[in-house]
């Protein structure tokens, strides 16, 4: 029998809140209230392979592409099946989820030739795992559902670790049917589901979080490079962080390689870069100040003109080693 899981639900319309519910669904999707038919994927980058991965491991029927064809290969080799377009993956599929880099990306694959829509029917549903704006969500939406079929929003909060162990958050919006009845789809990726309303209230959401956490980078290099220079120990400073009330996994996790000038890839810089600037964006549109983030934007385009683009976004600090440099 599989084993019971707590996962944290998001309740419908306005105002979502968590709520626990005990799951019996944890490893398999099919069973009673669990999704039965076929699984498109689009996008096969850091976090749509480890998410496609685990639907085909958990035994759903899922078909790939992505535009670089030899990504396919790994998910093939787990018994995935490949289409040769987006157009023939949505034809071929049920419920086609995209995971794709930026708003441009996130459109061209749904909206653009060989798209998504054009294998669109009723019946059928879209969900964008993408981050990208509530005003590129509403289009993709409005493309999808001009179709008749159903579009559902639902980025994640979670990095490479999280959707390799299927622990991600989604923050999703849209249609609240399709929701339901993709929900054992996105237990098996993740540990808890938030409806938010909308589309559009789950991207601003996640540009909201990405925003913090794109500024909390920056202050903690800030604290790294500062504590070195008084002469204390940063990885001193790492471990107080941990044990204090501003401890969080994000600067345990990534501490001790800072430290090192080491920057594996899970959260690409470029990345936090789209989303400080999508966020400035949203800010802008309801006349809200947001000088810190202004601040940490600049800071990852600079890190971005320095090469470090592909690099993990924590590589942002060699932006500020390299402000000191020319100040000297
Ligand atoms: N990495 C992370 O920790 C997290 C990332 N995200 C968000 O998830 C999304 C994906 O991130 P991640 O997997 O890290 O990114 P990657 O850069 O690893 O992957 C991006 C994907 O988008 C595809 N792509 C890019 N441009 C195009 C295009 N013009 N047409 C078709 N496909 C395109 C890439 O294809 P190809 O292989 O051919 O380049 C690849 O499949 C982003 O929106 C990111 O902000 C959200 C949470 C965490
Ligand atoms: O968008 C990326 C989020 C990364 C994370 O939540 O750790």
């Amino acid at each position: 029998a599989p084993a019971l899981r707590l996962r944290g639900c998001g309740g419908g319309g306005r105002g979502a809140r968590l709520v626990f519910s005990c799951s019996a669904s944890s490893s398999s999707p099919s069973g009673e209230g669990g999704f039965s038919g076929k699984v498109g994927f689009l996008g096969l980058g850091i976090m749509g392979a480890p998410m496609a991965s685990n639907l085909i491991k958990a035994g759903c029927d899922v078909t790939v592409w992505n535009r670089t064809r030899s990504k396919c290969d790994p998910l093939l080799s787990l018994g995935a099946n490949y289409e040769p377009s987006p157009a023939d993956v949505a034809s071929s599929c049920d419920v086609t989820f995209a995971m794709l880099a930026d708003p441009e990306s996130a459109v061209e694959v749904a909206c653009g030739a060989n798209g998504a829509a054009e294998g669109m029917a009723p019946g059928k549903g879209y969900v964008d795992v993408s981050t990208v704006d509530a005003a590129t969500s509403k289009l993709i939406g409005k493309h999808i559902t001009s179709t008749g079929a159903s579009f559902l929003e639902a980025p994640v909060s979670g990095s490479k670790k999280p959707a390799e162990d299927g622990l991600l958050i989604f923050l999703t919006a849209g249609d609240e049917s399709l929701y339901n009845r993709v929900a054992s789809l996105l237990d098996v990726m993740g540990k808890s589901r938030f409806f938010l309303g909308d589309v559009g209230k789950g991207a601003d959401m996640k540009l909201v979080v990405n925003m913090v956490m794109g500024s909390m980078m920056v202050s903690f290099s800030e604290g790294l490079l500062l504590s070195e220079k008084v002469g204390l120990d940063p990885n001193t400073l790492v471990e107080v962080i941990s044990q204090g009330a501003i401890s969080a996994p994000m600067f345990s996790l990534k501490g001790p390689s800072m430290v090192k000038a080491a920057y594996p890839t899970a959260f690409p810089l470029k990345h936090q870069q789209k989303d400080l600037r999508l966020a400035l964006s949203l800010a802008e549109s309801v006349s809200q100040s947001i000088p810190t983030v202004a601040a940490a934007n600049e800071l990852y385009k600079v890190a971005k003109s320095l090469g470090l683009a592909d690099q993990d976004f924590s590589a942002v600090i060699e932006a500020l080693k390299a402000k000191e440099e020319q100040n000297k």
